[in-house]
């Protein structure tokens, strides 16, 4: 059954999707790969469509596939489509361009991290309802760290305990993410970086082992697997 947006809610979503996938090995656009039979990006839109907040929806598709994955999408939830970029940064900037007027606040999250539970979508949401321009979901890091050099030597280990590894959603008030792309530069790896680059506070929430991305051929053998026991 088609999914049914939120007319009144105050979140849209964005979902770049338009990566290649290239560490997950050769085959089709990542999203666009199976999962249990369904493509990744499929079950991403399918679990934000399940959030309460979210009035919109943009995926950033590759822009070979837009039509497909309209077609693919229609029987999930509403969504509008737009062809993605080269970059990470230029597919969201693609999306951020075509929210319509209404959402205030604005979720980016990877089609990779397909089985995102709707309730870290609400929590991202409503940290940045509370008041906080700028939200990322992050988990402690539980291996020991090293830096090295370029002959993989040691140079020194990091103190993990200051460490988040970050994941998305990221939630941002509207203005704060249309700012921080407008003033761009070279390509980051993720949007608060871009925001705070402009001096704005980002703040943590918890995250959610589900909200795994899928980048390598393990990481997918363990979505499946989380999928089979009802994930
Ligand atoms: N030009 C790009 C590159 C990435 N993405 C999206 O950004 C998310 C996070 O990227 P990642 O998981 O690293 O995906 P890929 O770039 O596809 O992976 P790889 O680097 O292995 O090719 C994914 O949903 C991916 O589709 C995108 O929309 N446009
Ligand atoms: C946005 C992100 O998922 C946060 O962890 C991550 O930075 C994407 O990384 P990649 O460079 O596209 O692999």
């Amino acid at each position: 059954m088609t999914a049914q947006l939120n007319p009144r809610g105050d979140v849209a979503v964005l979902v770049p999707a338009a990566g290649a996938g290239v560490r997950l090995g050769p085959g089709a656009p990542k999203a666009l790969r199976p999962l249990a039979g369904e493509p990744l990006l499929v079950h991403a839109v399918r679990r934000v469509a399940a959030a309460p907040s979210v009035h919109t929806i943009v995926v950033a598709a590759p822009a070979t596939d837009v039509e497909a994955v309209r077609a693919m999408l229609a029987p999930v939830a509403p969504v509008t489509v737009v062809p993605g970029g080269a970059e990470r940064q230029e597919s969201v900037a693609a999306a951020l361009a075509a929210v319509p007027a209404g959402p205030e606040i604005v979720l980016v999250h990877d089609a990779a991290r397909a089985l995102t539970p709707p309730d870290l979508v609400e929590s991202v949401a409503a940290a940045i309802r509370d008041g906080h321009d700028a939200v990322i979901p992050v988990l402690p890091v539980v291996d020991t760290i090293k830096e090295v050099d370029a002959a993989e030597r040691v140079l020194g280990t990091v103190d993990r305990s200051a460490l988040r590894a970050v994941q998305t959603p990221q939630g941002f008030r509207r203005s704060v993410l249309v700012a921080a792309h407008r003033c761009a530069g070279d390509a980051l790896t993720d949007d608060a970086g871009l925001v705070e680059k402009q001096g704005i506070a980002v703040t943590c929430v918890p995250g959610s082992e589900l909200a795994l991305k899928i980048t390598r051929p393990f990481d997918l053998s363990l979505a499946e697997h989380l999928l089979s026991t009802g994930a």
